[in-house]
């Protein structure tokens, strides 16, 4: 795996730097509620300003279809990015035609400049020669930091770098060397952990894990679809019935690849999904026709936390339990503690992302502690399945 980083960017002052960004955050009432990806982009930024560069931000955000949106302008972003960046931020209207031009002819060398939502443009979503030509005519080089959009076959994402001399950004090295630490080249034994609601939008993931680690934990609410497929009585849990053929063709996958399926022997059960409700542990098998499981229980936590003190690599995606509901967080928030210490003490590679797992360890307080978790959610997914990322490949095309 090689691909160009801004350690092979010197000799840059006074160039044009377009620099791919996900500024694709939440936001509530106007104001950012999750700055986390502006955070992971400010090295990039600051490196390449620092460097003389005049660094020009292409970014979306949203799903405006192809034309302008009031609420999905970036102008609602650009204040915390020069907040967190502690640096001025300009703003141009558009990302192409005579609004950037004017506002890239203003720069200064080490200046920052924002784009206007790339996504308000049809041709960004379509990869469009013409739009992918008008883009790339705002900057000297580019530079790929936004691996949550990788999975992206755009022209801010990938077309783009087709034209101009790209490079990965720090945020975007970072993720590429953990996620070939992860699955590319791991270090054996590697275990998957995937938890989460729902066994139908990680089917890909699974089948393609079973092929590639040495033990898969099933928790979360997708415990249940394979529990019940054995035949186990699952009461009123979250559970998708008619994927049993589909839960029991991953086992028999895992069987044949020597992967090892680990599934919750207890569960911690209630009869309302709220927080505080009343719960008990059960074992697996007894299961109240009344009651759904929405925790492992002890006795898991105890087998997930002995496969994670037997591997050297694990990657993870979905919270074991209902994690934002205490107290169903306990299994989500042991194992990420476990990890993190294994980790910290140096005996684990430890990869985490997708949805909601980067709240799932914030709020097991280990983020900073794991190697790597990702704020990617779709594009983390798609790795994991083994799917190509395209904003990714045509960075190792460089040459
Ligand atoms: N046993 C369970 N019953 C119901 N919901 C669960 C259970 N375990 C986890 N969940 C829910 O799964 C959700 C996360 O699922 P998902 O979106 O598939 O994961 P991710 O976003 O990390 O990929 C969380 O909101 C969590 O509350
Ligand atoms: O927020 C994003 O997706 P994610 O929540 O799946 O990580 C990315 O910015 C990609 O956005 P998109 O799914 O509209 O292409």
């Amino acid at each position: 795996m090689t691909f160009k980083t801004l350690d092979d960017l010197t000799d840059i002052a006074g160039k044009r730097v377009l620099v791919r960004v996900d500024l694709n955050v939440p936001v509530k009432d106007g104001k950012v509620t999750d700055a986390t990806r502006i955070e992971r982009v400010v090295p990039t930024i600051r490196e390449l300003s620092e460097k003389g560069a005049k660094v020009i931000l292409l970014a979306h955000f949203g799903r405006p279809k192809g034309e302008p949106v009031a609420d999905m302008s970036l102008s609602l972003i650009a204040p915390a990015v020069e907040d967190i960046l502690d640096q001025r931020v300009h703003f141009a209207a558009d990302c192409i035609g005579e609004k950037a031009a004017t506002a890239i002819a203003g720069m200064s060398n080490g200046d920052v400049l924002l784009l206007e939502n790339t996504r308000f443009h049809k041709g960004e979503e379509k990869n469009d020669a013409e739009f992918t030509k008008a883009l790339s005519a705002n900057g000297d080089i580019y530079v790929n930091d936004a691996f949550s959009a990788a999975h992206r076959a755009h022209s801010s994402t990938e077309g783009v770098a087709r034209l101009l001399p790209a490079y990965a950004g720090r945020t975007m090295q970072a993720e590429l060397e953990a996620l070939e630490k992860g699955l590319g080249n791991p270090k054996r034994p590697v275990v998957a952990i995937v938890g989460g609601a729902k066994v139908s939008t990680k089917i890909d993931l699974l089948m393609n894990l079973v092929k590639k680690v040495d033990a898969l934990v099933i928790g979360g609410g997708m415990a249940n679809t394979f529990i019940a497929a054995r035949g186990t009585n699952v009461g009123k849990s979250l559970c998708e019935h008619d994927l049993a053929d589909t839960a029991k063709q991953i086992m028999i996958e895992a069987a044949t690849a020597g992967c090892a399926i680990v599934l919750p022997v207890d569960g911690v059960i209630a009869r309302e999904f709220k927080a505080g409700a009343e719960n008990e542990v059960v074992d697996i098998e007894a299961i109240p026709a009344d009651a759904m499981v929405l925790d492992v229980g002890p006795k898991s936590i105890a087998a997930v936390n002995d496969w994670v003190s037997k591997a050297e690599t694990l990657v993870w995606n979905g919270p074991l339990g209902a994690f934002e509901i205490a107290p169903f967080d306990k299994a989500t928030v042991a194992v990420a503690k476990h990890a993190a210490s294994r980790t910290k003490s140096g005996g684990l590679v430890s990869v985490a992302g997708g949805g909601d797992t980067v709240s799932a360890m914030n709020h097991a307080g280990v983020a900073d502690d794991l190697t790597y978790v990702s704020t990617a959610g779709g594009a983390f997914l798609e790795w994991m399945e083994g799917k190509p990322l395209p904003g990714v490949d045509i960075l190792h095309q460089q040459k």
